[in-house]
């Protein structure tokens, strides 16, 4: 079955990278044609309205599917050396050698939080959500499997298949969520031995975990909370995350790999079908789930569906009553026993991402379910998530700032181009809508909204690269990108 999906992700990419060739002359005719039309169409760099480098005779530039796959390979490549690299240190002898490299990482994480306190914020709160939470779960439902998994009666059939004795921790490989771990045959559930295993130990951990949940739910605000960057993008927008992205929280003892994900959804369009589908693929294969439930809004049917879809999955299943500071306490606790009777979750963590309420608390519930094994990525990795993604995405980050109805959905961002010069890091990009109302909306009037987009983005993208920029928009129309799966291509999905 990974030989099939091994296939057709082949067949994607070189379909990707055939569209792209073929697109990149289009498009750049297009910018051409645009860029002479009309000057409102570009907007928020600063100088150089000239457009991009003269080409020398026979020189072209690469398209951006072109330069992303170059990225792709040039990582494997980084990863093999790694690999072979660190093979010396696998095994027992890696966690003496984790410990000296995890210390410093974590704490700059942590700095960067801005807090870090593993104590709770609101003392009645904290404590007393925590407790509430056991205590519903003990109290009020039969269930009394406490954190370890061994004593849940929950038994996914895949469990069942998986063969004993067919994974040991040295025998993982620094590979990302969306690449199964192929080789190393069938799974075995190595959560249950985690959880056996009590916090505090001197095991080295490791392993991926991820939020789902409703749209909206928080979860990538949780997830940056976690990793003490932005990596992923938020907005009060549903559905505003498309793309799987791993951020990566090092720790003295421990490796935590924050896949987040787009919100499961029912779809409407080929996109939502995609992105419904890269969220199953991932909840498949990771280690931890944290299913977020927003405590200022009612266990819903959403959330009961979510819940039932965990029942069949290999990884631990924990809960997160997420915005825990727009609540007061007794309408906490209320929420917590609802949700504690949805599913018999492993543990239940009531946080807030913005206050950093129990962010600490999380973290160290979702290593506690991680299993034994070396570290999966080097000490300083915080994402491994290609420059040019996360800059599209802090760009419709900015473009969805005030916009509403269908247009957010409408919205794609593709950094065709990127150079540095002089210290200047020079960004030209690709903000896609569906229609020409679309167009003139998110143009503004003068080019007044473009600016802007582009003056908010431009200041995020220099936090995250630490350079100066210069970004150069342009806005561009693809007729109904989400349905066509030529578009949905060339733009990544
Ligand atoms: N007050 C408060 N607001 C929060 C908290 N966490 C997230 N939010 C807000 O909730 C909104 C949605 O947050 P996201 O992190 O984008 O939610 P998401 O679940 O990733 O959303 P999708 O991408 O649609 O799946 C944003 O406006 C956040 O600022 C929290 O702990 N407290």
């Amino acid at each position: 079955m990974s030989e099939a999906r091994d296939e057709r992700a082949r067949d994607r990419r070189a379909g990707a990278q055939r569209e792209a060739r073929s697109a990149g002359g289009d498009a750049r005719e297009a910018g051409a044609g645009a860029g002479a039309a009309g000057s409102g169409a570009r907007g928020a760099g600063s100088g150089d309205k000239s457009g991009k480098r003269p080409m020398a005779d026979g020189e072209r530039r690469l398209t951006a599917g072109e330069r992303n796959e170059l990225r792709r390979q040039e990582r494997r490549a980084a990863r093999r050396t790694d690999n072979a690299a660190s093979e010396p240190r696998r095994g027992s002898s890696q966690r003496g050698s984790g410990g000296a490299r995890g210390t410093d990482s974590s704490r700059a994480a942590g700095a960067a939080r801005g807090g870090g306190s593993s104590r709770p914020a609101g003392a009645s709160r904290s404590g007393g959500a925590s407790r509430a939470a056991g205590a519903s779960r003990g109290g009020d439902s039969p269930r009394a499997g406490g954190s370890d998994g061994a004593g849940s009666p929950r038994t996914p059939a895949s469990r069942e298949k998986a063969a004993p004795g067919d994974h040991t921790g040295s025998e993982r490989k620094p590979v990302t969520a969306s690449e199964p771990r192929r080789d190393q045959g069938p799974k075995r559930h190595r959560h249950r031995e985690a959880a056996r295993i009590e916090a505090g130990d001197d095991v080295y951990r490791a392993g991926f975990a991820c939020f789902v949940g409703r749209p909206n739910a928080g979860k990538s605000t949780l997830t940056n909370a976690i990793i003490g960057q932005k990596i992923a993008i938020t907005s009060n927008k549903p559905q505003t995350t498309r793309h799987v992205i791993r951020g990566i929280l090092h720790r003295e003892n421990a490796q935590l790999v924050l896949v987040d994900t787009p919100g499961l959804h029912r779809p409407r369009t080929l996109l939502g079908e995609r992105l419904n589908d890269l969220v199953r693929e991932v909840w498949s294969e990771v280690d931890v789930i944290g299913v977020c439930f927003p405590a200022d809004e009612p266990v819903g049917r959403g959330d009961r569906f979510i819940s039932a879809e965990m029942a069949e999955l290999k990884a631990t299943i924990i809960a997160v009553v997420t915005k825990v500071d727009l609540v007061d306490p007794a309408t906490l606790a209320k929420h917590l026993i609802a949700v504690s009777e949805l599913h018999d979750f492993a543990d239940i963590v009531p946080v807030s991402a913005v206050s950093g309420h129990q962010v600490q608390t999380l973290v160290d519930v979702l290593v506690k379910h991680l299993p034994e094994s070396p570290q999966l990525y080097p000490d300083d990795v915080l994402t491994d998530e290609p420059e040019q993604v996360l800059i599209a995405e802090l760009i419709r980050e900015a473009a969805l700032e005030g916009v509403r109805d269908e247009l957010p959905h409408s919205i794609a961002v593709l950094v065709e181009e990127m150079m540095v010069e002089n210290g200047v890091t020079k960004i030209y990009a690709d903000l896609y809508v569906e229609r020409d109302s679309q167009k003139s909306i998110v143009i503004g009037s003068r080019g007044a909204r473009l600016k802007e987009v582009g003056s908010r983005a431009r200041a995020e993208i220099e936090s995250l690269l630490g350079s100066r920029v210069y970004l150069d928009l342009h806005v561009r129309v693809a007729k109904e990108w989400q349905r066509d799966p030529r578009q949905l291509r060339k733009l990544g999905f």
